[in-house]
């Protein structure tokens, strides 16, 4: 899944280009089924429809539960009759990740699994069921994420008349997902975490996707997108999907893919091998970069990410400790009493800053551009002339010199980064103190699950934000004593020579 919410960030737009996307070729996959047989548009009314129908309130009438195995044999079973070649892995339930591949024979470090055809691959170019629909929204220059959203429910309405009916059979019905989380519990559970914004910005995102597709291509075809199949919670369901499972396909040049069989390999932080295409067996693999005996979970690499940016695109928070690419971000502010304030501004949004940014803290340390940003904040009135400097480094654009230091005012920078950081941390203590009594206060059994799950997925990922927090606070406070302990023993030698000379 390398990449896979990277590529969120550059593809999914709720305004779509008017201009074709560049790296989209024209022609299908190849499949053997002959698709005339498929009704593909039916009236609302329709009472023999092949569509399965799903209403706003309705659960999805697709896929499984996320630990079920009951598909997996039949997605193993059409995958070989397929074209995929025998494997060395089985899907399990496992530990982490409640189902996952499994090791079922002694696999060395450094060899080469897989081995999935072009052929068994879901992209932008891949054949529709339902032509009309897919040439509709290339007409209309839909960009991948989007067109790959619509082509999950398309194909996932017809059930069994699809090609890929075995697939998503298994996939999840409610994949674990931000999206499925209401405003509220971003607000009560997320609270003390940037990743609250972030969840907000998607969901916005996924919905206003949702909403510009209605308005401008659903809503004039109602033949082809009837609303009881093409809605908000087919498409919640299908970005979840698209979150948790697609990958960017380096040596494909980026492109984006659903991956059968790929993708049900889990994610584990301490190993690096991510999934891309082999040219020379012309198939989707991944080179292990650890041995694994029969029995044991295979894992791969989602990319290098935070345990906040896991759980928006894929659910879950690794254990405490164990992601080294762990990363929390600290938020900076412009003082608005600041006599300099306009000119700090300007500095800033000349290099593209605001007068609030946010900064990646991780266990290991903190960005040369914070500090910059930290200078800019403190510095007085008579540093005016190094503004354009400070905000230069902080925006990481600057070609110059980028480890910049200013002695004199070294302290009140970092007293000002420790601050921030200790207002951080109390938000997050008053979060934790106080999850224990929030009110999980919800008739059915199921709702109160669901509560305890959120929360302790909040608790996990707040421990491990608050954990890069304090070790922050930890390396400030003995830098900062240092510095006044060593000025304290300057301003003693400096009496003792007075003293001499007196
Ligand atoms: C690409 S799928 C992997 C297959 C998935 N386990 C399944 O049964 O369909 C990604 C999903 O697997 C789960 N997952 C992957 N790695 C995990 C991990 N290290 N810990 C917990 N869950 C994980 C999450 O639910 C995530 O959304």
């Amino acid at each position: 899944m390398a990449e896979a919410s990277t590529s969120l960030y550059t593809t999914l737009i709720p305004h779509f280009s008017q201009n074709p996307s560049p790296s989209r070729r024209t022609s299908a996959l190849p499949t053997a089924r002959d698709r005339n047989s498929i009704r593909c548009s039916i009236s609302a009314t329709s009472n023999d429809s092949t569509r399965a129908l799903v209403s706003v309130s309705q659960k999805i009438p697709w896929g499984c539960d996320v630990d079920s195995l009951e598909n997996a044999s039949a997605l193993q079973k059409w995958l070989s009759e397929s074209g995929l070649p025998p494997q060395k892995m089985a899907i399990e339930k496992v530990d982490i990740g409640e189902r996952g591949l499994v090791a079922l024979k002694n696999i060395r470090k450094g060899e080469k699994l897989l081995f999935i055809p072009p052929s068994l691959v879901i992209t932008a170019d891949s054949e529709w069921s339902c032509p009309e629909v897919g040439e509709v929204l290339k007409r209309n220059f839909v960009p991948d994420w989007p067109l790959l959203a619509t082509y999950l429910i398309s194909e996932a309405s017809i059930m069994k008349s699809s090609r890929w009916s075995n697939y998503i059979s298994a996939l999840p019905r409610q994949p674990y997902s931000l999206l499925y989380w209401t405003r509220s519990e971003l607000d009560t559970y997320l609270v003390a975490s940037q990743i609250r914004e972030r969840a907000i910005e998607r969901i916005t995102d996924v919905t206003g996707t949702y909403n510009d597709l209605r308005l401008r291509i659903f809503s004039k075809y109602p033949h082809l997108f009837p609303e009881e199949v093409f809605n908000m919670e087919t498409f919640k369901w299908s970005f979840g999907i698209l979150f948790s499972r697609l990958v960017r396909l380096p040596s494909m040049d980026g492109r984006v893919a659903l991956v059968p069989w790929a993708d049900m390999l889990n994610h584990n932080c301490e190993v690096e091998t991510y999934l891309d295409y082999d040219k020379s067996s012309q198939g989707i693999v991944f080179t292990t970069d650890q041995p694994y005996q029969p029995g044991e979970q295979v894992f791969i690499s989602y990319g290098k990410k935070s345990n906040g940016e896991l759980l928006l695109s894929y659910g879950f928070v690794p254990r405490e400790g164990t992601n080294p690419n762990d990363m929390v971000e600290l938020p900076l502010s412009l003082n608005k009493s600041d006599k300099c304030y306009r000119e700090k501004s300007e500095a800033l949004r000349k290099h593209g800053l605001s007068v609030s940014q946010r900064f990646p803290l991780q266990i290991t340390g903190w960005p040369l551009e914070l500090m910059a940003y930290a200078y800019l904040v403190v510095s007085p009135p008579s540093m005016r002339a190094q503004f354009e400097e400070m905000a230069a480094v902080a925006s990481n654009k600057s070609t110059s010199k980028k480890d910049i230091r200013y002695p004199e005012i070294e302290e009140q920078a970092l007293q000002f980064i420790l601050g921030s950081c200790e207002s951080s941390i109390s938000k997050y203590n008053k979060f934790l103190q106080g999850s224990g009594s929030i009110d999980i206060d919800v008739a059915s059994p199921k709702q109160v699950n669901r509560k305890l799950f959120l929360k302790q997925l909040a608790v996990d990922l707040c421990t491990s934000e608050r954990r890069i927090l304090f070790r922050t606070q930890y390396i400030l406070r003995r830098r900062l004593r240092d510095m006044r302990s060593g000025e304290l023993r300057a301003l003693r030698i400096f009496d003792g020579f007075r003293k001499l000379f007196q």
